[in-house]
């Protein structure tokens, strides 16, 4: 919420206050420990005419009687003298309204003892310092151990003693406040749900008059979130042979919406296409973070040991675990199948299983690119490397074991070669060449962990202050930005179309274009480390670039939200088809596009620049065409980062159509752009694309691959540039220049 609706807020409530006869010194104490308490959600506050409040100004004047005051001296010589307490709601009767209570005054406040709030009950949050807090609560697990200074620093000061109803709700908001408090696991992280369950059972306990903490928007899906991830039973994404670690879902999970009306395919093209438009309410997008070959030696490894049937799958509504033995459907695989099951949920409520299904071939027939279980690098399998058949036939990456064997190649669909992982679906076409589709990858529509990037999802990181959560429905229809907009300077960046406002598009892409004026350098720069074969090489220089931040679940506005674009998905009538020129594939829109439109997200392995480099030095690197990209990390923040903290996305194997877009040298039609939502890490950002300008109907796609193509020791393979473009960059290289 914006300052000044914050303050209005606050103005009401110590109005109010005053009203009741309270010091408006110990009320407005008071009432910035409730919002700190409440992550800032004032409905809770608000509620029955600031019932909270008043309540709990009474007990901190009671506990200021029961010579707490000698206790917390500072809290005790701010208090006015105690009052009044307001009545509980059967006692007021429903039809007792805010106006009503105004209107009787004084009068019809008297005070209710809660029955069970003697000095037992109360929870200390002074506590004694650097000492974790217990909270006293009767549901073994859910209590969190926090230390109240690290969470609430000194503003704990001038707070006495709280009841445990208050208390209770202590617990999640102060996880929430901060994502600096990294470490705090699920287990200290109170949902909604357990707070909730937590309050009745304390108020069946206590006889507590209060009216139940209505469930906000926000809070139902942390609720839900909280319970579908149960069974994880440890922190998301820690890396590590962790079980949950390797196995793990996030929690980024996007219902699509209907295709826009305005989407509507064009040409000749687009009418092949047909039903392009029916696939929009099949099953739910999700943005899984799946991390797939374990480490060999843990409970994982053990059963993928056995080799693994493992597919992406669209995730539909009913989906359930339908693994069924490989060893059944392959003949001659000799080796008993893992069947592992991911389970998540969407939003919506229904359950979405990803399975995964890995084939792999010894046969001699297939080449392939294995990697090994140990080493995690990729083995060279039999034939010729330089052939795009390597990609092709490397379908997942898996631990290698000796008896896997690969029944067929798998083909793309030339109908859809997202095989309806996309809201529309995305036709393939060849006119120059008897390639029917390109060489195989899996299809996926969010980005997967490979194995050991750390990518931390987890709801505690994001604070409240990185979400909206007081929002409601859209929020570019509120008078006032959300606080989703701070790290744009309180402003949207997308229009109500949907589109990217001019003023942000000039600049990410004068960002693209000048991008050495904002580099920053690290001390022990994890790219170079590797690219070096750990010689003391110095850092390349980072570029710093600006991001936009979407809304996410943890907010309270909803997922038609227009602060949330690049999470919905494609939503433009696209093709894949081969280039006259020589590049190979490409991308292209089928219909005209306006200037500053969402068109794809490159979607990737999450990999580790260890595992890119060992990946490149096995082979992979000889590929015809490159599909790795390095993603952002807090280059500029930390001396030396981690290996899991420098990340790269890789298309090669696992990717969306994203990998089929073309470099241009300046003048491209489409603008690479960091977004970010579920998680405020600045070591991963979505990389979304937005076009430049207004791109016609069959246009190819394109975008600056941002290549220096001088540097011929860049990890990435550089190519011949065929752009075209006037601007080219390397317009001056000779030939013989080219890399090896
Ligand atoms: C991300 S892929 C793009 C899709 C690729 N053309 C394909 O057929 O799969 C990047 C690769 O495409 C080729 N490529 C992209 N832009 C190019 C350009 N302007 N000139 C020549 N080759 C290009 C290079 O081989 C590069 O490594």
């Amino acid at each position: 919420m914006a300052p000044s609706a914050q303050l209005q807020r606050a103005i009401a409530a110590l109005k109010a206050m005053k009203r009741l006869g309270f010091d408006q010194g110990v009320s407005k104490a008071i009432l910035k420990e409730l919002l700190k308490v409440y992550g800032n959600n004032w409905e809770y506050i608000e509620d029955e005419n600031y019932r909270l409040l008043a309540d709990a100004i009474l007990d901190s004047l009671e506990a200021k009687d029961n010579g707490a005051n000698k206790k917390y001296p500072a809290v005790a010589d701010e208090l006015g003298k105690p009052v009044k307490r307001l009545t509980a709601v059967d006692d007021l009767g429903p039809s007792q309204s805010t106006h009503e209570h105004e209107t009787y005054g004084e009068t019809i406040l008297k005070k209710k003892k809660l029955v069970a709030s003697g000095e037992a009950s109360l929870i200390s949050f002074k506590g004694e310092k650097n000492k974790p807090v217990e909270a006293q609560c009767s549901h073994g697990g859910i209590g969190a151990f926090l230390s109240p200074d690290s969470l609430l620093k000194d503003e704990t000061d001038g707070i006495g003693e709280m009841h445990p109803q208050l208390a209770i709700n202590f617990e999640e908001p102060r996880t929430l406040l901060d994502h600096t408090t990294s470490k705090i696991t699920r287990r200290t992280m109170c949902s909604s749900y357990q707070r909730d369950e937590q309050y009745k059972c304390d108020r069946e306990d206590n006889v507590v008059g209060y009216k139940e903490p209505k469930i906000e928007p926000d809070i139902g899906v942390l609720q839900e979130t909280a319970v579908n991830t149960t069974f994880l039973d440890k922190p998301i994404h820690v890396a590590g042979n962790d079980i949950s670690t390797n196995c793990n879902i996030s929690t980024a999970v996007v219902e699509p919406d209907r295709v826009p009306s305005e989407i509507a395919a064009n040409g000749e093209e687009a009418r092949n296409l047909g039903d392009s438009g029916a696939n929009t309410l099949n099953g739910p997008t999700h943005a899984f973070n799946i991390q797939l070959a374990p480490n060999k030696g843990n409970d994982v490894q053990n059963e993928l040991s056995t080799n693994a049937n493992i597919v992406f799958s669209n995730m539909g509504k009913e989906d359930v675990a339908k693994l069924s033995p490989l060893n059944e459907s392959m003949g001659s695989c000799k080796t008993p199948v893992i069947h592992r099951s991911l389970t998540g949920r969407s939003f919506n409520g229904s359950p979405n299983l990803v399975s995964l299904e890995a084939q792999r071939g010894m046969n001699g027939l297939q080449s392939g690119l294995h990697i090994d279980g140990e080493s995690n690098g990729l083995q060279e399998n039999g034939a010729s490397e330089s052939s795009n058949n390597n990609v092709s036939h490397c379908l997942a990456f898996l631990p290698f074991h000796e008896n896997v064997v690969i029944a067929s190649s798998p083909q793309h669909d030339k109908h859809d070669i997202a095989k309806g992982e996309e809201k529309l679906k995305i036709s393939v076409v060849n006119e120059f060449n008897s390639e029917e589709t390109p060489p195989y990858f899996r299809y996926i529509s969010c980005n997967a962990v490979y194995q050991n990037a750390h990518v931390n999802f987890s709801l505690a990181q994001i604070s409240e202050d990185d979400s909206c959560i007081n929002c409601f429905g859209n929020c570019l229809s509120a008078s006032i930005p959300c606080a989703c907009t701070r790290v744009t300077g309180g402003e949207f960046v997308y229009t109500l179309d949907g589109l990217l406002k001019m003023e942000f598009l000039t600049e990410f892409i004068y960002m693209n274009c000048y991008m050495g004026k904002h580099f920053v350098y690290c001390k022990n720069c994890p790219i170079v480390r590797f690219s070096s074969g750990y010689k003391p090489v110095a850092c390349k220089g980072h570029p710093v670039r600006k991001f936009i931040k979407e809304c996410w679940s943890k907010c309270g506005c909803n997922k038609q939200c227009g602060n949330r674009v690049v999470q919905r998905g494609i939503t433009r009538n696209l093709q894949v088809f081969y280039t006259a020129n020589g590049k190979g594939w490409g991308l292209r829109t089928l219909e005209e596009l306006p200037r500053g439109a969402f068109v794809y997200e490159y979607v990737g392995e999450i990999l580790t620049s260890k595992e890119f480099r060992d990946r490149t030095a096995q082979g992979y690197g000889s590929a015809e065409h490159t599909y790795t990209l390095v993603l952002d990390a807090d280059w500029g923040s930390v001396e030396g980062l981690r290996d899991e903290e420098a990340l790269c996305l890789d298309a090669t194997f696992y990717g969306n159509v994203g990998r089929f877009v073309n470099h241009r040298c300046f003048d491209a039609n489409l603008v690479e752009v960091p977004v970010e939502w579920e998680t405020p890490d600045h070591n991963y950002y979505h990389l979304a694309y937005f076009t430049t300008r207004k791109v016609e109907a069959f246009e190819e796609l394109t975008w600056d691959y941002g290549i220096d193509f001088k540097d011929l020791e860049h990890p990435i393979k550089t190519f011949k540039c065929l752009c075209g473009s006037r601007y080219c960059r390397d317009c001056c290289r000779s030939k013989g220049r080219k890399r090896k």
